[in-house]
């Protein structure tokens, strides 16, 4: 499929800055300092959902100052689409976590359907304990369930489409210093 650059870089032009990159520092130390109160006795096996987790487990780790190990898995639904379809695993976890307490960091808690279905999973093949980090929580109420939230989470969106801090528009812009909405989504 042929991306449209002029469109990727219009998108970006045109955004709405949420939160920029001090606000998103801030938040990320505030998750770690939390994280670290909580879980430093624990022995965590910490898995990176990937891609999107990957900017923030990647500033996450280096703030967290207990012995942990850290590993990845991959499931996906957006597909760089911009609504959520099935899960799919592209990568499941390789690493035994039987017995383990479980640290999963991911970028976004949308509709949550991602991380529910990942903690049953991690639930079913025997960790002792799950525990959840996303960077944004994004506010609306169609959560997969109601209650559905995660233990850390740095901040709190609104009901758009973000991208930015590991978070993508159509695959791109992952790698923006700051969360920013798409206009007119
Ligand atoms: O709460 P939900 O509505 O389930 O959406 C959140 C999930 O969607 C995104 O992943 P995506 O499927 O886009 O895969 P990617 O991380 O590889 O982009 C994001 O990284 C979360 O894992
Ligand atoms: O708003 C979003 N942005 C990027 N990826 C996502 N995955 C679920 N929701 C989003």
């Amino acid at each position: 499929m042929s991306v449209d650059l002029a469109h990727i870089r219009q998108v970006m032009a045109e955004a709405d800055c949420l939160f920029n990159h001090a606000e998103v520092e801030a938040a990320i130390g505030r998750v770690a300092a939390a994280i670290n109160a909580e879980l430093a006795e624990r022995n965590p096996v910490v898995f990176c959902v990937m891609n999107g987790g990957l900017v923030f487990a990647g500033k996450l780790l280096p703030l967290l100052d207990f012995p942990l190990e850290l590993s990845y898995l991959h499931a996906t639904r957006y597909r760089n689409e911009t609504r959520g379809g099935d899960l799919f695993w592209k990568a499941k976890p390789e690493i035994s976590f039987i017995d383990r307490d479980v640290l999963i960091v991911d970028d976004i808690l949308d509709e949550g359907h991602t991380l529910a279905a990942i903690v049953d999973f991690c639930r079913h093949e025997g960790a002792s304990a799950v525990h959840t980090a996303v960077l944004v929580d994004k506010r609306h109420q169609r959560k997969a369930a109601p209650d559905l939230k995660a233990d850390y989470a740095g901040l709190s969106c609104e009901d758009r489409y973000v991208f930015g801090y590991g978070m993508d528009y159509k695959g791109y812009w992952r790698n923006a210093a700051g969360i920013y909405a798409v206009k007119g989504l």
